[in-house]
């Protein structure tokens, strides 16, 4: 059985990513790019979906883990108590402390897991057990050994081949080891895929490799921003978001895995390993916040790649290089993270019309624009015409920042998105010289304006609410005031804060995303309480001037990171526990933007607001 979503590390290389428990065990790892079928799935099964452990063998070890500084290297020291007397020690006592270093080197010949223990004190009995099942969990590869003593396993049309002086057998489907180190000692094991049908790639040096790949993660976190009081917490969710980029296109995934439940036991189990145009430009609106430009040159590029063609048939979300099916399907094989089925490939929502991602990426581009990221020659003209498609798109009905699958709805929060797309389409015009018919679209602004006001608000609540003529909230209101759609001192934005602060703030102080149990979603109610809207209170109390609770809150949430400060989608609050898919891309802005907002040292939530003098 999995471990607790928290008990996981991330390892990555900007292509894939690999899920580490704390025991030791990679349970999740997809190769050779982030959406491709998992090899490693036991995360959403067993171990016979495949695994590879790494761990000492004695059962009272125990483990701290840590990311090397600035870097995605993950350490795990492991102490062993003395006189535990194992097998495999050849007899002898056994007691001491070994590290394992686990790592995907950046910019290998191919795609590659590294894993070194070494034996710091004493001698340490270890144990290695490697159950490779291609094809999401599925395929029972051909394992032969190589002439230089590793093992190559294929599988129809992939190949990896494992390296490592370490002695192993195969039994029953499973290839096991037993070694003994003593101080000082250290063994390796190089995992490489590549295709089956190429010739086996030679032997990677690993010292080189490591040493690489700390430099690249190095150099990338010595640039970061800093956020007076958090700048570790902040680096750390910057690496991370770093770390769900796909390097070779700039495309950037919501989250490395697919279908961790948003409730135990429940269906609400998505794929995240795809490109959401409103995580990637949120994504990179946090990286602009820490510093990084050159990130945001990769991501206009793919987006404009993602999009180009007739703005009708831009969609809200796209796979790695902006493909555009992304069907979704259910995994029959896999029995799903703590029997949470169905396990999902794919994501239905690609079909789905979110009015509030023109909003989000206008936006982006905007502040790219004002970060002094240079202009591209067909940027403006696709907004251009974007914006003509947006002229009539916006009155009609969608399913909303949250993808509900019931009947679509006029959302208020993706119709201010609305009023955000247009708002910096004349902001750039005005600030940038940018041509375009200016004063068309400040009527339409304004239009969209003065609809939200009189549609989505309800005297009778003082709030805004989750659409028109619903009384249902909505924590994405939290966001009225920080795209700059009114102050947060007007008296129907403190209005809607207090609603939400009364009817979605649950269980441990944490914010629901809306009350899901009226079915109007499509799905079963029960969810956990969604990290990245708790982060949003926060947000809105420092607006309106009440820093101590805001700062209350986001020690809070940062009290929710796991040990090595990797954050998933939501909480489960009474259980204690993660929920929803980890590490969390939304989740990982938010906390980014909330910290910065904290520090003063730049402030998105103003920023992004620009100080609009709204409509009233
Ligand atoms: O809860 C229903 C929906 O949940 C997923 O969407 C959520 O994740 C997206 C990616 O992070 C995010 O953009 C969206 O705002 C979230 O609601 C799932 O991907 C959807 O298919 C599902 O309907």
């Amino acid at each position: 059985m999995a471990l607790r979503i928290e008990d996981y590390a991330l390892v990555g290389d900007c292509a894939s990513a690999a899920l580490i428990g704390r025991d030791g065990s990679v349970d999740w790892l997809c190769w050779p790019k982030f959406d491709a079928d998992a090899c490693f799935a036991a995360l959403l099964g067993s171990r016979e979906n495949g695994r590879w452990l790494l761990a000492p063998r004695s059962a009272a070890a125990t483990a701290e883990r840590r990311y090397r500084d600035g870097s995605m290297i993950l350490e795990t020291r492991w102490t062993v108590p003395a006189g535990d007397g194992e097998p495999g020690s050849g007899g002898s006592q056994t007691g001491g402390v070994v590290v394992v270093t686990d790592l995907m080197p950046v910019g290998a010949a191919c795609p590659t897991l590294l894993r070194q223990v070494r034996c710091e004190a004493g001698q340490v009995a270890m144990h290695t057990e490697f159950v490779l099942r291609f094809g999401m969990g599925a395929s029972i590869p051909w394992v032969s050994q190589l002439p230089d003593g590793g093992l190559r396993a294929v599988a129809g049309p992939d190949m990896v081949l494992l390296r490592t002086a370490v002695p192993l057998q195969s039994h029953n489907l499973h290839t096991e080891g037993d070694f003994t180190l003593r101080a000082g000692e250290e063994a390796v094991f190089v995992l490489c895929y590549t295709p089956s049908h190429l010739p086996a790639p030679p032997a990677p040096e690993p010292a080189e490799l490591t040493a690489q790949t700390e430099r690249f993660w190095r150099d990338w976190s010595g640039r970061c921003g800093v956020a007076d009081g958090w700048s570790d917490t902040v680096q750390r969710s910057l690496l991370t978001l770093k770390a769900l980029t796909y390097a070779p296109t700039g495309g950037i995934v919501a989250a490395p895995t697919t279908s961790l439940p948003e409730w135990i036991g429940g269906p609400r189990n998505w794929d995240y390993r795809a490109c959401w145009l409103r995580d990637a430009t949120l994504t990179l609106l946090a990286l602009l916040h820490g510093g990084y430009i050159e990130e945001a040159g990769a991501w206009r590029n793919w987006l404009l790649r993602a999009i180009a063609g007739n703005p009708a048939q831009a969609q809200i979300m796209y796979g790695l290089a902006g493909e555009r099916r992304l069907q979704e399907w259910e995994v029959p094989w896999l029995s799903g993270y703590e029997n949470s089925a169905p396990v999902r490939v794919g994501n239905a929502a690609h079909e789905q019309r979110q009015l509030d991602v023109s909003g989000e990426v206008m936006d982006a581009l905007y502040q790219a624009r004002v970060s002094g990221l240079p202009e591209d020659e067909h940027a403006w003209g696709l907004q251009v015409v974007a914006m003509r498609h947006l002229e009539q798109a916006w009155r009609e009905p969608d399913q909303g920042i949250w993808e509900m699958r019931g009947p679509p709805r006029h959302f208020v929060h993706s119709k201010v998105m609305c009023w955000v797309a247009v708002d910096r389409t004349v902001r750039s015009a005005e600030e940038f010289g940018l041509p375009g018919p200016v004063a068309h679209w400040r009527q339409l602004r304004d239009e969209i304006h003065a609809q939200v006001c009189q549609q989505g608000f309800d005297a009778a609540l003082n709030s805004f609410v989750q659409s028109y003529g619903s009384t249902q909230l909505d924590a994405s209101l939290l966001l009225l005031p920080a795209v700059g759609f009114l102050p947060a001192d007007d008296p129907r934005i403190a209005g809607t804060i207090r609603a939400v602060e009364q009817r979605l703030v649950g269980p441990g102080g944490l914010v629901l995303r809306y009350d899901t149990s009226g079915g109007e979603d499509g799905l079963p109610k029960g969810e956990g309480s969604f990290l990245a809207c708790s982060f949003w209170l926060a947000d809105a109390w420092i607006l309106q001037g009440r820093r101590a609770e805001a700062e209350r809150m986001f020690e809070r949430l940062r009290g929710l990171c796991n040990d090595v400060g990797l954050l998933s989608e939501e909480y489960d609050a009474a259980a204690g526990r993660m929920l929803g898919n980890f590490p969390q891309a939304f989740s990982h802005i938010a906390l980014v933007n909330t910290a910065y907002n904290l520090s003063g040292t730049v402030t998105p939530a103003t920023q992004r607001a620009g100080g609009v003098a709204a409509a009233a």
